[in-house]
């Protein structure tokens, strides 16, 4: 119900609290929830682990950790209804040249796409500051992943994500 998607939203701009203000990147937060008993799997937000990392990237980093498995297999530790929930969409491109958190999301879905992340609760869309337009959610819905924006946070979302650009 829509009070679940409020307090799991709220969670992860709490999340995006603790990122370190940088100019190059927005502070995000994000939550891996288990949508069969509304458990948190994971939390995590940008630059909380090493690596130019990003929020949602940081969540799967710690389970695939914490199972001893690498990153690119973590789909397969994943209860079957999986939920993200991120204060901003999932990047499709990112400056770096890093892996963009839409295909590390897809990936998790495996073969046949039992399993793995299923729907995506977003804050908000990703204001065109580094990159153009970001579509990343049509892929992935073509990958059968449900995005859902939950609105009401997108001031407070914005104003975290920019706390360390240029004014
Ligand atoms: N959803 C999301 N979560 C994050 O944690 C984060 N930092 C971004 N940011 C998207 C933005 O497009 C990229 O931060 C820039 O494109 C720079 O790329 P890097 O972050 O340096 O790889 N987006
Ligand atoms: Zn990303």
């Amino acid at each position: 119900d829509p009070t679940d998607h409020e307090t799991y939203m709220r969670l992860a701009l709490d999340q995006a609290q603790e990122s370190p203000p940088k100019p190059s990147n927005f502070r995000v937060g994000a939550l891996l929830v288990n949508a069969e008993d509304g458990s948190i799997l994971a939390r995590g937000y940008t630059l909380e682990l090493p690596g130019n990392t990003h929020a949602e990237q940081c969540c799967l980093i710690k389970i695939a950790q914490a199972h001893e498995l690498p990153d690119e297999r973590v789909g397969e530790v994943l209860p079957g209804n999986t939920v993200l929930y991120t204060t901003m969409e999932p990047c499709n491109l990112r400056l770096s040249g890093n892996l963009p958190c839409v295909d590390r999301i897809i990936r998790t879905t495996g073969k046949g796409g039992k399993g793995g992340i299923r729907k995506v609760y977003l804050g908000v869309k990703e204001p065109e500051v580094f990159v153009g337009e970001n579509k990343g959610r049509t892929k992935l819905e073509e990958y059968g992943i449900e995005v859902i924006h939950v609105p009401g946070f997108e001031e407070d979302i914005l104003r975290v994500a920019t706390a360390g650009h240029e004014k």
